[in-house]
């Protein structure tokens, strides 16, 4: 990451707070001590804005792929690109932003506070983080919580918490692991329209973990089957769903159809 100057050029990517970035990996590998290869050679290519759903089975290789894209760990060979570059733009943007299925909030500060974190670290003015944690809690239902500590709030509330705090930084690129997959059906099924508003809103890409072949379906324009590992691309489905989703969605022939194409594929992965 690089810091700006007063007098270093223009960012890279425009800070106009919104847009996603294009992520390419070829030919990624990555194994542990001791275990088989987890990826060995994967090639993936998001566009800008894209929404993916990853989905494969337990142990396939889906939280591994998601640290190498987010820089937490480096792999063995092949290649990772962002188009435009992720360099740190100037002021307050955060590239990369990620959530997990545990909140990971603090508890001693209140929810406003836990969302304007990652923007107090990039050193913004308290009145300016304020503003733009109450602006995105006002947009994931929770206006009205804003001074309650994490121990106060729901399960679902802790992950609107997250979620708004992963997206102050206005990020080019959203990583989500499973993160609504301790959530009873009806929150998750709320988060999930919540997730896809702010998508729609802020357009950045989207990259989601998911175990759930109804969620991907629901939620991604694109999902992609893994195998067990070494990970292999089973299916890499564009889905023929209309892009405003709801509710009837669900009861939809051609959502059937989808979830059908997916279960069959990642069935194969799971036995071939
Ligand atoms: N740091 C590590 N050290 C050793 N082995 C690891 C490490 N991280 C992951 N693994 C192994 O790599 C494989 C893939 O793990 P990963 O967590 O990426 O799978 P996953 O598809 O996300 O699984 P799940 O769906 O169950 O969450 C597993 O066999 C796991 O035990």
């Amino acid at each position: 990451m690089t810091s700006s100057s007063p007098d270093s050029p223009a960012p890279v990517v425009p800070d106009d707070g919104r847009g996603g970035v294009r992520v390419r990996l070829e030919g990624l590998r990555r194994s542990f001590p001791g275990g088989a290869s987890v990826l060995s050679g994967l090639d993936l290519d998001l566009s800008a804005g894209a929404f993916v759903a990853l989905v494969g089975p337990s142990g396939c290789g889906k939280s591994t792929l998601l640290r190498l894209v987010a820089g937490l760990d480096t792999p063995e060979a092949g290649t990772l690109s962002f188009s435009p570059s992720l360099e740190r733009t100037r002021g307050t943007r955060s590239p990369i932003a990620y959530v997990f299925q545990d909140a990971h909030l603090l508890p001693w500060r209140t929810v406003l506070d836990n969302v304007a974190l990652p923007l107090e670290l990039a050193g913004v003015a308290e009145s300016a983080r304020h503003e733009a944690a109450r602006t995105l809690l006002g947009e994931v239902g929770l206006g009205d919580a804003l001074a309650r500590y994490p121990a106060q709030l729901s399960g679902g509330m802790r992950m609107r918490v997250s979620l708004a705090r992963a997206l102050v930084t206005r990020p080019r690129l959203l990583l989500l692991d499973e993160p609504f997959a301790a959530l009873d059906e009806l929150t998750r099924n709320r988060l999930d329209d919540q997730l896809r508003a702010l998508w729609k809103e802020l357009g950045m890409t989207v990259l989601f973990v998911t175990h759930s072949l109804s969620e991907a379906t629901y939620l991604a324009e694109r999902v992609v089957v893994l195998s067990r590992r070494p990970a292999r691309v089973m299916l890499d489905r564009t889905l023929e769903l209309p892009a405003e989703r709801g509710p009837s969605l669900r009861a939809e022939p051609g959502f059937a159809h989808e979830l059908g194409l997916l279960q069959r594929a990642l069935e194969r992965g799971d036995t071939e």
